[in-house]
């Protein structure tokens, strides 16, 4: 990034600011919500009061000698930040602390009855199974009539819009207000992926997914498009190794969501059976690789990582933690180039992204006015009412 200074990298240490309420009232928020949804023993609700006094009033504590992945945390910062506040290390981290520290309390990683259950799954399922769901679903019939071309751009909008279904978002959202003085739309370089995609059909897709069900059930839509028409040859579909973020989609996530589209009917029952053969013969792949749940930013990525994007056609990232750690967690001017803080990035990319934190770059200064005007408070940002479609070729 050469012409771009770096903008501050986020904390949480501000009384009022987002990533404060986030820290202090959303994460208590989850911790009820988990506790509501199992009858946790003894050992858990104690750990989870430790963990509801240790991520509101407490320093960061590091993972017991013998957790699986304390020395990958060492890695990642554990070590320099033991002993700090939650509030004074960078909040991308001390969200990602969170869950694996929730995770920790329920037992999710130690071998026993427990292991593996995820707490977030009952919220999951629920939203799978809605009727909004079903209505998203049987709308598919009435597009699979369309120009193929509509249809992608109708899959596309989809996928980017089902970003704002999530889960740990609605338990602290108000209601999402659209504000007619500035389009939903903030950018929209659709045409630019479109045209990367091009006609040939060879090459490969990653798309790093952001959320299960609402979000989820949209992107493999999207995916299925691409390769029954042709536009790829193979997608690559990274999902979370563990849950996170109460609603980022996990391989789990990606079997329930194939199996509810197969239950479904007509078209959608279409996609379900060929993203399942498509899985079968490798045209689909799951991935779920341990830096997808890392409290970094991409730009740290390890090089197998790097590797696959570069090789890809182009890498769609979804969502907003996402586009945190594509962009960087900071405060950058709205109108920074979204070029330039990605040029780092080893192939094209492509951010979906509903906005729900503070981080925004590549809008024009017009549109940042209209919206201040429309929105002093700035809930622009974070309300989830405005969408992004940036791409770096
Ligand atoms: O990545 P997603 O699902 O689009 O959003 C994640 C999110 O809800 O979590 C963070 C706050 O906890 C914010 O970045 C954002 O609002």
């Amino acid at each position: 990034m050469p012409d771009t200074p770096a903008a501050p990298v986020i904390l949480g240490a501000e009384p009022g600011s987002f990533p404060h309420g986030v820290l202090s009232e959303r994460h208590p928020a989850i911790i009820r919500q988990v506790r509501e949804a199992f009858p946790y023993e003894p050992r858990q609700q104690q750990a989870l009061d430790a963990l509801l006094a240790n991520c509101t009033e407490g320093r960061v504590e590091p993972l017991p000698a013998d957790a699986h992945d304390r020395a990958r945390w060492e890695e990642w910062g554990m070590t320099a930040y033991a002993g700090r506040s939650w509030y004074e290390v960078p909040w991308l981290w001390s969200e990602s602390w969170f869950y694996r520290q929730l995770l920790e309390a329920v037992g999710y990683f130690v071998p026993g009855p427990w292991q593996g259950i995820d707490p977030f799954r009952p919220a999951k399922l629920a939203e799978l199974d809605s009727p909004a769901t079903d209505e998203e679903l049987a709308a598919l019939d009435e597009l699979t009539g369309r120009p193929a071309d509509e249809q992608a751009r109708a899959l596309l909008h989809g996928s980017l819009w089902g970003n704002r279904a999530d889960l740990g978002f609605r338990l602290s959202a108000e209601s999402t207000r659209e504000t007619d003085a500035v389009p939903g739309l903030l950018a929209d370089d659709g045409e630019r992926l479109w045209s990367l995609l091009g006609t040939s059909g060879t090459g490969t897709l990653c798309l790093i997914a952001d959320n299960a069900g609402g979000e989820l059930v949209p992107d493999l839509l999207l995916l299925d498009h691409l390769l029954v028409h042709g536009l790829v040859a193979r997608a690559v579909l990274h999902v979370k190794p563990y849950p996170y973020y109460v609603s980022d989609a996990t391989g789990t996530d990606v079997i329930d969501a194939l199996r509810r589209l197969v239950r479904a009917r007509g078209a959608a029952a279409d996609s379900g059976r060929r993203l399942w053969s498509a899985l079968g013969d490798g045209r689909l792949e799951l991935r779920a690789h341990p830096f997808s749940c890392a409290p970094l930013p991409y730009a740290e990525m390890p090089d197998d990582l790097r590797a696959e994007f570069a090789s890809a056609t182009v890498t769609v990232v979804k969502g907003d933690l996402n586009y945190r750690r594509l962009v960087g967690d900071r405060l950058w001017p709205p109108t920074t180039p979204f070029a330039e803080v990605t040029d780092w990035f080893p192939g094209p990319v492509a951010a979906l992204r509903t906005l729900k934190s503070d981080v925004v770059t590549g809008l024009s200064a017009d549109t940042v006015a209209a919206l201040d005007k429309a929105e002093p408070d700035g809930r622009w940002r974070t309300a989830g009412t405005h969408a992004l479609i940036q791409v770096r070729t």
